[in-house]
């Protein structure tokens, strides 16, 4: 990859963020309960069907209002009760990546990765580039969304989620379709990009190999509530 280009990227991944999510929101058979703090690490929410860990994605994304609670990226509040706040969606900075990858149809690889971009023409070209490089995909750049296997395709939501220079990247069940070893391949891809963009990563997956093999740390939800944690590994310093 291109020095300035790599520089440009990890420059964006050195802001340490702390994202804090306290939030309970009422849904048919249970209300959601969870309250929790993410540094930047990746924090596994691990739980059975149902349990609430996608609304809990959306909420942080500000796709769900919680009924009461509060959510904040450092000291930028994001969403509160009381006093009230609301950040709508597109301007959280918060990167999704969702089960199926849901690209869009009609855009070939370079238009979807371009989709997320935030800055102007010039440096979207840069960042651009060196995200298809990273993940890569350069040689798919022309290919539409139906011309690509399951793993090409994650790594293209992948690419379009961190090319808004999210300060938070949430992955919902990513690779839930996806073979055994290819399965394996995009998991090592999201712990590589993590490692170069150190902000905190909310992973959902009800697969606990898959949980052990993310998380920094893990924290268990059933019928909405948070159950218990677990840390994989240490803290890192700073
Ligand atoms: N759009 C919706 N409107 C109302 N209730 C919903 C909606 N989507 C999900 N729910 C309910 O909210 C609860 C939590 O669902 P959620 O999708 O967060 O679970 P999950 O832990 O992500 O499960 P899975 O692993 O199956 O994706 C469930 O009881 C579900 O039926």
């Amino acid at each position: 990859m291109d020095t300035a280009a790599q520089a440009r990227l990890a420059s964006a991944a050195a802001r340490v963020t702390m994202l804090h999510v306290r939030a309970r929101l009422r849904l048919p058979d249970f209300d959601l309960s969870v309250d929790f703090a993410a540094a930047d690490e990746i924090v596994v929410l691990f739980g059975p069907s149902g349990a609430g860990k996608t609304m809990t994605l959306r909420a942080v994304a500000g796709l769900e209002r919680p009924d009461d609670g509060e959510i904040r990226l450092d000291d930028r509040v994001l969403f509160s009760r009381r006093p009230r706040a609301w950040v709508p969606p597109r301007d959280r900075r918060c990167g999704f990546v969702f089960q199926d990858a849901a690209l869009f149809p009609h855009l070939d690889v370079s238009r979807n990765v371009l989709f997320g971009a935030r800055v102007e023409e010039r440096e979207a070209r840069e960042r651009l580039d060196a995200l298809l490089d990273r993940f890569r995909i350069a040689h798919l750049a022309r290919r539409f969304p139906a011309e690509l296997s399951g793993g090409e395709a994650q790594r293209v939501a992948l690419a379009r989620a961190l090319m808004s220079d999210p300060k938070v990247l949430l992955l919902d069940e990513p690779f839930s379709s996806l073979d055994a070893d290819a399965r394996r391949a995009a998991q090592d891809e999201v712990l590589d990009a993590h490692r170069a963009w150190r902000i905190p990563f909310l992973f959902v997956t009800h697969d606990r190999v898959e949980a052990e093999r993310m998380g920094d740390r893990i924290l268990f939800l059933d019928a909405g509530r948070q159950t218990g944690e677990t840390r994989l590994r240490p803290p890192a310093d700073g």
